[in-house]
């Protein structure tokens, strides 16, 4: 497969948490492409839908969520193409972990704090590949701890003995036990503290590149995802507003509220800048504001922007796809439509 190839389509997922009048629409017809090699990194505030869209596309979302529409279209390693959604419980199992991996949100408290890490590892590989001899599986368990940089003296280690970086790493390494093409990273590095996230992402890159599996990252520090993702989509109030690479996200955002999320978390690397913060916060999924959902709290909000809803569109055309979407009415403004006034008041 080349890097272009698509992994992971999804297609117009819809998920609502309850019923009727009083459903939470947390996902809205979110379309999205994970291809071969690639980190997508996906952010957004707090409550956008970010886990809702790992835990829905992998069938493990718990009630009362419910899918209410969409495809998950994964390209299996025969060639072939398996409807996630639609998939049987022995197809959802042959593809789970074995091709598409995830670490959730603090995984590395989900480590058994009574099993020693080998023997956690090691259950991983009997579980699925049976046929593994008990030297076969510690031999790559040692290759598993390797890869995310624990020596090999440390399989003999209770969770409670390791530090949070050294856990999740080990999260990490049971993630990767089975080679999967597709690896979901669900905010992998938040509880840790920056240099140790530093380490670990720059671990996951060179694992990515070693080994050439596809990543979402899903995290809700845009500049973290700059310093990583190949492409980064922006999730806002249960969808997707802007989707490009990551540096036309860092050098000319189109949707004004990328901008205010660039603005409000400081960058890794270069000079320093005013942090400014988006005003107000985030709509009621139950109760959506009618126009464009993020048009209560935009600065460059005009008539159209409170009575109609944008579309997620192309602004740039790739061979057979979409390379730059976004859904703002100021969209195909070239350059970008974010005025020198706000951009001076913004800190850029
Ligand atoms: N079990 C639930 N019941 C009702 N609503 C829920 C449930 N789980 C999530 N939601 C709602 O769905 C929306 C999306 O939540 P989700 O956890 O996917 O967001 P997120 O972007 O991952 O947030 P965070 O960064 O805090 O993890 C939120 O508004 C949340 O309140």
């Amino acid at each position: 497969m080349n890097e272009a190839t698509p992994v992971l389509r999804i297609d117009k997922l819809s998920v609502d948490y309850g019923y009727d009048s009083r459903a939470v629409h947390a996902l809205r017809e979110v379309s999205l492409t994970l291809h071969s090699g690639e980190v997508l990194g996906l952010a957004g505030e707090s409550g956008c839908g970010k886990s809702t869209l790992a835990y829905a596309a992998t069938r493990l979302l718990p009630p009362p969520g419910l899918i209410t529409g969409g495809r998950v279209l994964f390209s299996t390693a025969d060639g072939g193409t398996l409807d996630l959604l639609g998939a049987s419980d022995d197809e959802l199992r042959a593809v789970r972990w074995e091709e598409i991996a995830i670490v959730f949100q603090g995984a590395m408290n989900s480590l058994n704090p009574v099993y020693r890490i080998g023997k956690q590892l090691t259950d991983v590989i009997a579980a699925h590949r049976p046929k593994t001899g008990r030297a076969a599986a510690r031999d790559r368990a040692v290759e598993l701890l390797d890869h995310v940089g624990i020596s090999a003296d440390r399989l003999r280690a209770y969770p409670h003995e390791l530090s949070g970086g050294m856990r999740q790493r080990v999260m990490i390494a049971m993630a990767l036990a089975l080679e999967p093409r597709v690896i979901i990273m669900d905010e992998p590095t938040t509880a840790l503290d920056v240099v140790v996230q530093r380490q670990i992402l720059e671990q996951i890159t060179e694992l990515k590149t070693r080994l050439g599996f596809a990543v979402i990252f899903i995290t809700h520090d845009v500049s973290l995802l700059i310093e990583i993702a190949d492409r980064i989509a922006i999730m806002y109030a249960g969808q997707i507003i802007e989707d490009a690479t990551a540096a036309e996200v860092y050098h000319a955002p189109r949707h004004p509220y990328t901008s205010g999320l660039l603005h409000s978390f400081p960058p890794l690397h270069g000079p320093k800048r005013l942090l400014g913060g988006i005003p107000g916060s985030p709509p009621d999924l139950q109760a959506l504001p009618s126009g464009c959902a993020f048009q209560p709290r935009c600065q460059l909000a005009f008539d159209r922007c409170g009575t109609d809803r944008p579309a997620l569109s192309a602004t740039a055309f790739g061979p057979d796809e979409p390379l730059r979407r976004v859904a703002c009415f100021h969209h195909d403004a070239d350059p970008p439509l974010i005025p020198d006034t706000l951009s001076a008041r913004l800190g850029s």
